[in-house]
């Protein structure tokens, strides 16, 4: 990255092709990200998520959280869960997101990884009530994580650093043909919180 844009905070195309994957690296002071961390980290009400392997009901070690302006019905291993309502907090990140990204969103998944050893499998966002190739900004607060791409037919892999106070925005065809990872590492000994914000068709 040369200086011209570290300092205007342009965003950088992540992938070569079919979609658009934008980096805006840090969007928020080192005060507000370490702000938010607080808050997020305390005072969201975590719970572990459920995941169907091999037929059997497990928690995952992450831990999540699912918000929006309705009651927005979240299935995870047919098992239902709705949406809390806002906090003021998540609002502002909302904005803030909004703001950068040029796109609006209506609901938010949370992610708690509480070190390198919990991550996320690839996987591409596509859940049925997801709107169609709508924008999904993606919030860092905590530890810095590595993020990988992968294309579903050429393979092909794109490494990136998820800073601290950082935004991602995944749009466009994204997610038809790439699919996306949180690599558990054993480097990384303290927490991420991560946000999604996404947008949800009734
Ligand atoms: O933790 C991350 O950065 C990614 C989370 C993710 O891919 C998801 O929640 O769908
Ligand atoms: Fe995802």
């Amino acid at each position: 990255m040369n200086l011209f844009t570290e300092l205007s905070n342009e965003p950088l195309n992540v992938i070569p092709y079919d979609g658009t994957v934008l980096y805006y690296g840090k969007v928020f002071t080192k005060e507000q990200s370490n702000f938010f961390y607080e808050y997020l980290f305390n005072h969201i009400p975590w719970e572990y998520d459920e995941a169907m392997i091999f037929g059997k009901l497990i928690l995952t070690k992450r831990k999540v959280a699912w918000f929006g302006e309705k009651p927005f019905e979240y299935t995870y291993s047919k098992r239902s869960k709705y949406a809390k309502p806002w906090t003021s907090e998540l609002l502002k990140l909302k904005q803030k997101c909004e703001d950068v990204s040029g796109e609006t969103y209506n609901s938010c998944l949370l992610n708690l990884y509480h070190d390198g050893s919990e991550g996320m499998a690839y996987h591409s966002d596509g859940e049925k009530n997801l709107k169609k190739h709508g924008a999904i900004s993606s919030l860092t607060f905590g530890a810095e994580r590595k993020f990988l791409f992968k294309h579903k037919r050429t393979k092909e892999k794109i490494e990136i650093g998820l800073e601290n106070g950082s935004l991602l925005v995944m749009k466009g065809t994204t997610q038809d043909h790439w699919l996306h990872r949180l690599p558990p590492t054993t480097k990384v000994k303290t927490p991420r919180v991560n946000l999604t914000f996404r947008t949800i068709e009734e």
